[in-house]
Parts: C-alpha cells; structure tokens; sequence
C-alpha cells in the first residue's frame, strides 16, 4: 500500500497571494507521515527542523523519518515550551542553532509544533540570510486554525506582546488534526477561543454551528477537520484581501488588544496564561463594553462569555491567577498595541455576533472606567 492510499484524502484550503507566495494549507489525519514527500515536491533537498520540547518527543523522530523516506536531510533546534521562548533569547537560540545546521537559503525551515515554535521559527526564517522558506506544521489546535496562516511571525519584548517581527509567509501548511489527539484539554481550550473569534468577527451561522458542534472539536470527529478548514478559509480570504493589516486584517485582532495586555502583565507566564485564554477574557471585554457603549446588545455580549465559560474558558479579568493590575496597568500596557495611531487605542468593537469593525479613537477615560467596572464586578461569567 503507498503513503498516500492509507490515509484519507486531506482538505485543502488555498491562500492566492500574487508575486510567487500562493501557498496551500492542507488539513487531515496524520499528515506528518507524508510531510517528507510534500516538502520534496517545494524542491528542497534540505530541511532544519525547529520544535519545542513537549512536540519533540511526541512527533520528532515520525517527522524526520518522513523527510528522510523522501530524500530529504534534516537537522533539528528544540527550544523549551511555553510562551517564554519566544523572547530575544529563544531567537538568538533558534538563529545559532540553524547556522550550526548551516542552513541554507534553499533549505526549509520547518516549524513543528504551536504557535510559539511557529511564530519564533517563522521569524528566524525571515531574518536569516535576510530570508529562508519555511513550512508550517501546526500541531496545536491554534495554530491549526490561526497562527499557522497568514505570515504574521515575531516575538514578545517585555513592554509588549509580539512587537518584534516580520510578515514572512510559509510556502506550506501541514495541519495533521491526528497531533490533537495528544493536546492537554487546557491548550485545546486555548485554541477554541480563536475558533469562536472567526464566528464573532464576521459569521454569526460559523458561531452558531461552534455552539453546536464545539464537543466534537474536542473529541475529535469530523467536525474538527471542518473547524480547522472553516477558521483556515476566512483568515486566508482576510489575508489574501490585506496581507500587511493596512485595514480589515485588524478584525482577527478580536480580543486582542485587552488579551495581550494580560499577557505582558502575567510576563508571558504560560502557567498563569496562555493567549488563547487572553483571548477569551479579551473576547468577552470586547463584547461588554460594545454593549456599554450602546452598539451591542447586552444579550450577545452574554451568549459570547456564556459560550466561552461553557468551553471552560475565562472570561474576567479576575479569572487571571495572581490577578492583572489595576486598570491603570492595563491601559499602560495597551498603549503598546499595534494598532494604536496618534497615541489613541483602536479596538475591535462589535454590533452583534458576526457583525465586528475596527473602532479607531477610543477614549482613554471610556476605557479606563470600563475596566474598574470590569474589575468590580461581580466575576462570574
Ligand atoms: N502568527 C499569528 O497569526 C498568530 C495567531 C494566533 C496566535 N499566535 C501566537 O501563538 C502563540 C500561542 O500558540 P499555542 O497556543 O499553540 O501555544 P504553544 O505553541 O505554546 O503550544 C501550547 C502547548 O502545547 C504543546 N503542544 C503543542 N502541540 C502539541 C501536541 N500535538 N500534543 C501535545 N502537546 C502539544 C506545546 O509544547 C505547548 O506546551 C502565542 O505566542 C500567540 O501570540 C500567533
Ligand atoms: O493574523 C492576524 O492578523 C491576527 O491578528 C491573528 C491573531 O490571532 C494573532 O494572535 C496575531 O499574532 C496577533 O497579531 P498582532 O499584530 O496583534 O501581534
Ligand atoms: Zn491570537
């Protein structure tokens, strides 16, 4: 029996960018068994594997096997897990390691694992020798479904959540869903919160189908492959329309701007937080103070954070263990954000479920009122 004939065939989900950087995001069980043939057909006789350590020994040696049925030589670079890696030190540690694999420009650079290997690998492939290909083999829930896509790559500094980086995009995505099986049901959550995100910016019936359908994510049927695809296609049609976030890419943003804030303030402690659980408490603030401000119904404000809580996600700012600051603190940490123009937060606001925009101008004293009512307030969901 061929590699190809035991396993179904995968979905694929194409991202058109122009000038040569089209690429194919290919979403199935066990894809990682036929990775090797895959990056044999980029035309690369090399590939520098960079993982973490949890990834490692679960999918490392099928990895490198693959490569090698297919021809191709393969070195590996294993950082520690969790977000702390992707710091000034994690990318000096993935940058030497790959020059002691003397790597090349026509090598791969192969990211295995979360978003952090993602993120971190995508920047070191961008920056060495001023560029090299890399591939994207997601083995979270969140990067199968968002970090993988789209060539945003970087790390934290420690006044700001992804402020260094490049938009560098891989020229493949291996999403093999079979890797979930293994993920903690914590990190499982985390991702979900970033699937909900594609519902909540603009696909009320996506949402509604999460409400659903969420258990089977989780446990793995069919319709994990479709959450996978579905996430796959809005960020890539998102992508394709605004490669550099000049406008609507800043809608994935959702959650963003209070969930990063967070990060900073819990020091990018993957024991205390996780993005995807930013994302969430993120996600659920975004939705309150729509509805303060009078553009949302407080109702769907309530069935964002009730859907969120349901999962098991975190949806107050109480929820952070050993708390966030006060909202000072927070507004001191958002006025590092990205999107901030002339010194005022932009966030992303929404009129309902499925209906977010890009809210520039938003007053400092708005927000920080907000969030001591946020912070006051009773904590459940
Ligand atoms: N570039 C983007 O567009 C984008 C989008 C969303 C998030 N992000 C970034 O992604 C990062 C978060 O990614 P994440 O949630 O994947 O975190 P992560 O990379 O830290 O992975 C979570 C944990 O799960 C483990 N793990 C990964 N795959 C596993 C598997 N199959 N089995 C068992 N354990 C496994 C990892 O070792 C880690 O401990 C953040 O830094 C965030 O900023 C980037
Ligand atoms: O791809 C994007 O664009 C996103 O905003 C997706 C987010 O989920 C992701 O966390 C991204 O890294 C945030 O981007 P940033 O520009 O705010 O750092
Ligand atoms: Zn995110």
């Amino acid at each position: 029996m061929t590699e190809s004939s035991t396993h179904p065939v995968p979905l694929t989900v194409h991202v058109p960018l122009d000038a040569g950087r089209a690429y194919d995001i290919l979403i199935g069980r066990e894809l990682i068994e036929t990775a090797g043939a895959q990056m044999a057909a980029l035309g690369a006789r090399r590939a520098a594997i960079v993982t973490d350590e949890n990834v490692a020994a679960l999918y490392g040696d099928r990895l490198r096997e693959s490569l090698e049925r297919a021809g191709l030589g393969s070195g590996v670079v294993t950082v520690a897990p969790g977000e702390g890696s992707k710091s000034y030190a994690g990318y000096a540690q993935v940058c030497d390691g790959l020059l002691a694999l003397k790597v090349e420009r026509g090598d791969l650079v192969v990211a295995l694992g979360g978003g952090v290997v993602g993120d971190l690998a995508g920047f070191a492939a961008a920056t060495l020798r001023r560029g090299v290909r890399f591939v994207q083999v997601p083995t979270s829930l969140l990067a199968q479904v968002d970090s993988s896509v789209g060539g945003k790559t970087g790390i934290n500094a420690p006044l700001g959540k992804n402020l260094i980086g490049a938009f560098h995009q891989p020229r493949l995505v291996l999403a093999d869903t079979a890797a979930l099986d293994t993920l903690s049901e914590r990190e499982m959550r985390a991702g979900y919160a970033e699937v909900a995100k594609y519902g909540l910016i603009a696909d009320a019936g996506f949402f509604d189908w999460c409400e659903s359908n969420w258990r089977g994510i989780f446990s793995g049927g069919p319709e994990r492959e479709e959450a996978v695809a579905a996430c796959c296609r809005a960020k890539a049609a998102v992508v394709t329309r605004d490669e550099r976030e000049d406008g609507e890419r800043a809608l994935l943003n959702l959650g963003h701007t209070f969930g990063h804030a967070l990060e900073r303030l819990t020091g990018y402690d993957s024991a205390r937080l996780v993005h995807g659980e930013g994302v969430a408490i993120g996600t659920a603030l975004a939705f309150r103070f729509s509805a303060r401000l009078g553009l949302c119904p407080g109702q769907d404000a309530g069935r964002v954070a009730n859907h969120l809580a349901l999962a098991g996600l975190p949806t107050r700012l109480q929820a952070v263990p050993g708390g966030c600051g006060d909202a000072d603190a927070l507004l001191d940490a958002m006025a590092q954000d990205k999107k901030v123009r002339d010194g005022a937060l932009t966030f992303i606001l929404a009129r309902g479920i499925g209906q977010s925009f890009i809210a520039p101008g938003i007053d400092r004293a708005e927000v920080r009122a907000f969030l001591q009512g946020e912070l006051a307030a009773d904590p459940r969901p």
